[in-house]
């Protein structure tokens, strides 16, 4: 069969997303699994950290589902929802919708350019889950805010949440983020262990001053990736908890992809954030593909965007900020 895809990416975290409302495509799990394994290797003429499948929905304007690089289900991407926010809007001709994912439904909308002309969209990450079990984590406690986890390391403190994905966030000086300790923990953490019988994204957060921190995330289901949208959120909540940021107040979210804003509401004991950044296309293309051996696949056509020219002005301007501060202070 032939399949339709558009290669994009927030802050460069990078998805193949295909369209399976316009496209009579009859995908069973089975098959959403091993196009991603297929189409998401970097040794393949595609590759990606993610497959964006958009399909209808019985209850919100349409459907996202996102399969990791591995193969796995995530029940939620925020740098992908926002390219399929992107796709959708277009494609249903709104500027804003609701848009059903794994275990929520969430709000999603066009939004002023987060630097020149870059077409830019904000999604809803929530809800907010600090009960353990919630990501699951095997700890004899409820929750972890800032805590050590002597099985992870003697002196890093990590608080774990989920939005509604798992990540594990510890607030960590330059040289750390310089270091392999993160890679370590990384993949332990996503190895056979105790704790995240799940496994969980890692992220190691750099406070640069005020209303501006600095995410590396080593992504469950991928490894480490330029950005990871929901860990990048999450991050921003915490920063706002350790009272280093304000609630309801736009925080800039650098990452070695990019930059995007997002602003932490809080209404008592909820929380949710708003994610603003890029969802740029890199190209369309239409691959052949037996299902049954799908690591055969072939690019039949494929067609560039401009619109990387664009980005690249941002990765130039967000260069000049994080380099001094994270990579050779
Ligand atoms: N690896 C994540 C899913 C993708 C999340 C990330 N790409 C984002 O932008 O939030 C997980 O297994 O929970």
């Amino acid at each position: 069969m032939n399949i339709q895809l558009i290669k994009c990416h927030g802050s460069n975290n990078d998805f193949i997303l295909i369209d399976e409302i316009t496209n009579f495509y009859s995908f069973t799990d089975l098959d959403r699994e091993n196009i991603a394994l297929a189409l998401c290797d970097r040794n393949s003429s595609l590759g990606a950290d993610g497959i964006l499948f958009v399909m209808k929905s019985e209850v919100a304007d349409a459907k996202m589902r996102i399969f990791n690089a591995d193969g796995s289900e995530a029940s939620m991407c925020g740098n992908g929802l926002r390219c399929a926010g992107r796709y959708l809007c277009e494609l249903l001709q709104k500027d804003e919708l609701i848009v059903e994912t794994l275990k929520v439904n969430l709000h999603v909308k066009k939004a002023e350019p987060i630097f020149q002309q870059i077409p830019t969209y904000q999604v809803e990450i929530s809800p907010v889950l600090f009960q353990l079990d919630q990501l699951p984590m095997n700890l004899p406690r409820e929750t972890l805010f800032n805590e050590k986890v002597s099985e992870l390391s003697q002196d890093l403190l990590f608080s774990a949440v989920a939005v509604p994905n798992p990540h594990l966030i510890t607030y960590v000086d330059a040289e750390v983020i310089r270091s392999n300790v993160q890679k370590n923990i990384a993949e332990y953490v996503n190895g056979p262990n105790d704790l995240f019988p799940d496994g969980v994204n890692v992220s190691f957060v750099h406070f640069m001053q005020k209303d501006r921190i600095y995410v590396r995330t080593y992504e469950r289901g991928v490894g480490f990736t330029n950005a990871c949208g929901t860990a990048m959120s999450a991050s921003s909540l915490i920063s706002c908890l350790l009272e280093l940021n304000e609630f309801e107040k736009g925080i800039e979210v650098f990452t070695n992809g990019g930059k995007v804003r997002c602003v932490v509401h809080k209404n008592k004991e909820e929380y949710k954030i708003d994610l603003i950044g890029n969802a740029t296309y890199l190209y369309n293309a239409e691959i052949s593909i037996d299902l049954k051996h799908p690591e055969n696949f072939s690019v039949v056509q494929k067609t560039d965007t401009a619109e990387q020219v664009g980005y690249e002005q941002l990765e130039a301007h967000v260069k000049e900020i994080i380099d001094p501060v994270i990579f050779s202070s």
